[in-house]
């Protein structure tokens, strides 16, 4: 299909899509200012367009769609907390489910994590390490450009 690709954005509740999904549309490198990042639950599915791609995020709390969700979408992009501790067994379970259930493309995003070590450390207590991902640590600017590439290398 010519023109833009349909990605698709899950994670566990609190795991930061919205906030993705709005540096990627704002090309917000840093966090500039407070309300940048003040976000509500997201209840269903809220689709973006950003330049020609659109980006879908589905709410945590509807991960028993998420597969449906991904039935028509060129990718999806997975994101992941590395500081919720607490939802890192079932962000974990999730991801797993997911790759297995579905031949689409799919990449982690792990946020926050300490450095790239700790961010391939929880990969592979998780068993995640076969996982294509991007590490986003805190004051680093190129995760959106890998987000792009992620989704220029998409069929
Ligand atoms: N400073 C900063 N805070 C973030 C960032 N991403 C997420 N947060 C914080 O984490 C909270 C939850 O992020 P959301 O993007 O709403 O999470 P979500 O995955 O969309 O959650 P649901 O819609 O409930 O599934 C936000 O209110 C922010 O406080 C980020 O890149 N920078
Ligand atoms: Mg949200």
């Amino acid at each position: 299909m010519a023109g833009g690709k349909t990605v698709l954005v899950v994670g566990v509740t609190g795991s930061g899509k919205t906030c993705l999904i709005r540096r990627l549309k704002r090309k917000i490198f840093k966090a500039k200012k407070k309300h940048d990042f003040h976000t509500t639950e997201t209840s269903g599915f809220v689709p973006t367009k950003i330049g020609e791609d659109s980006f879908g995020e589905v709410g945590g709390k509807l991960q028993p769609l998420w597969l449906d969700y991904a039935q028509d979408v060129s990718g999806i992009i997975y994101v992941i907390d590395a500081r919720a501790h607490g939802r890192l067994t079932q962000t974990a379970v999730y991801a797993h489910q997911l790759r297995e259930q579905t031949q689409v493309p799919l990449i982690l995003y792990v946020r926050r994590a300490k450095n790239m070590h700790d961010c391939k450390r929880i990969l592979n207590q998780w068993l995640l390490d076969d996982f294509r991902f991007i590490c986003a640590l805190d004051g680093y600017d190129c995760d959106l450009e890998e987000i792009h590439s992620f989704v220029k290398s998409l069929p």
